[in-house]
């Protein structure tokens, strides 16, 4: 199994391109079961997470190909058609894997009229329920069954039709399979309460490059006109924030400075307004944003909440960052009820945190220090990498499975911007 090494305390300066968003390439990989024509996605980020969903859409019956950057640069075609759908059926062994997979449910609903999907149970972070899923699908007119650990949901006779979606909390994946349901579901479907993700509208526009109707987008209100069907189109992935203000937590961390390629301003938001409040400098470039820390970092309070908010998967980044400030910080993670498994492995490194419930106090200490930790997740892994980017030694940060489903070519960005960081095959 793979290991990141790295021999910390040096400062980062260069510029990072920012991939296609993870969060948004498998919320618009499934739009390729809405049509017989194919979706062509630009921009396709290089992740374990692609190609397992690739693999899902595969057993479907739809077809993939991919092209690769013309001279090594970031950024793939895929082409998904599908043309025949096969099977309406997603196995628990690459929902497992993926709790993504889910976002197969809504679009299978709408083009088959049915879909059988694993339930995918809970993760390393928490619960992670789906019934406003099925609620929202229910609205729709499906009928919804549980049994043997799998979700059935049955359109009526002639198909979805559009109803009223209320949503009591805000759920970015409800939301998303509830609008690739809507589009091909017969007359109006209005959700209240929609998540307001950049990656929610980075979904309508594909959806609306393919034909869609959709009002309101980028707003808690979307109202969908459905239609008989949806074309083919292309679209390219929207730039990915999270990989964005993760590199940019470490210029703050190890007091570079870095011009993230791609960025951009407007969807990083709440990220940008807390890193400016811990000291770190962002402006925008003519390419995209340029992070620095001047001087030293101040301690902040940070509360996890659905966009506009700042964004829970930001939480680990910023706690790593936050363990050099000066003073104490409190983080409050509302949206997850265990996304603190980084805490003890930061500890081994020095940090001084307690966690209470769903808050952390994270009082900065003077330096880090390197030692051999492990992750459960994905952002608590690149938390220990930042944090072993600033530590004093070296830090091996085991299962990088954990890294590749979300960063593109993590060590190659990091050692090119400065960081002496290796990917360590064990045989
Ligand atoms: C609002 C929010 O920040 N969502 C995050 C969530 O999206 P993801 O789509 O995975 O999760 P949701 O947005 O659906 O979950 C938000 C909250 O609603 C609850 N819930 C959700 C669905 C449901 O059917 N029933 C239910 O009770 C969840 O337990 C959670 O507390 O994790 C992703 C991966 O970390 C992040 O990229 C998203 O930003
Ligand atoms: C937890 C994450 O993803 P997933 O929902 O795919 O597990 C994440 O992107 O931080």
């Amino acid at each position: 199994m793979d290991k990141i090494v790295i021999r910390g305390g040096r400062t980062l300066n260069g510029s990072i391109q920012i991939s296609g968003a993870k969060n948004a390439v498998l919320t618009l990989m499934p739009c390729a079961l809405l049509t017989d024509e194919p979706l062509t996605l630009r921009n396709l980020p290089r992740l374990a997470d692609v190609d397992t969903f690739g693999h899902l859409l595969n057993g479907h019956g739809v077809s993939t190909t991919i092209e690769g950057a013309r001279g090594g640069e970031f950024g793939r075609v895929m082409t998904a058609r599908a043309n025949n759908i096969s099977s309406t059926v997603a196995p628990y062994d690459i929902v497992r894997k993926m709790r993504a997979s889910i976002l197969v449910l809504g679009p299978l609903l709408a083009r088959e009229g049915e879909a059988t999907v694993s339930l995918p149970g809970g993760c390393a972070i928490g619960n992670r329920p789906i019934d406003l899923h099925l609620k929202a699908l229910e609205a729709l007119g499906a009928e919804i069954e549980l049994a043997a650990g799998y979700v059935k949901a049955t359109a009526p006779k002639g198909g979805l039709r559009g109803g009223r979606i209320d949503f009591p909390m805000v759920s970015v994946g409800a939301t998303e399979n509830a609008l690739m349901a809507a589009v091909l579901a017969k007359g109006e479907t209005v959700i209240e309460n929609a998540a307001r993700e950049p990656e929610i509208v980075d979904l309508c526009r594909c959806l609306v490059a393919m034909g869609a109707k959709i009002d309101g987008i980028g707003s808690e209100r979307l109202t969908i006109h459905g239609v008989d069907r949806l074309h083919g189109a292309t679209y390219a992935v929207m730039p990915d924030r999270i990989e964005a203000g993760s590199y940019a937590c470490a210029a703050a961390i190890t007091g570079g400075e870095l011009e993230l390629v791609g960025a951009s301003l407007d969807d990083l938001g709440a990220i940008v307004a807390s890193l400016r409040e811990a000291g770190v400098e962002v402006e925008p470039t003519a390419k995209g944003i340029k992070v620095r820390r001047a001087g030293e970092l101040r301690a902040i309070n940070v509360t996890t909440q659905p966009y506009p908010g700042f964004p829970t998967d930001m939480q680990a980044q910023f706690m790593a960052m936050l363990t050099l400030a000066e003073g104490a910080s409190l983080l409050t993670e509302t949206i997850f009820e265990n996304r603190y498994m980084h805490v003890p492995e930061l500890s081994r490194m020095g940090a001084d945190i307690t966690v209470r419930g769903r808050s952390a106090v994270v009082k900065g200490v003077k330096s880090l220090v390197g030692a051999p930790v492990m992750a459960t997740d994905l952002r608590a892994s690149m938390s220990l990498v930042l944090a072993g980017l600033a530590a004093n030694g070296e830090t091996v940060v085991n299962r990088v499975y954990h890294l590749d489903r979300g960063y593109e070519r993590l060590e190659e960005k990091l050692s090119a911007v400065g960081a002496d960081i290796e990917r360590v095959s064990d045989g």
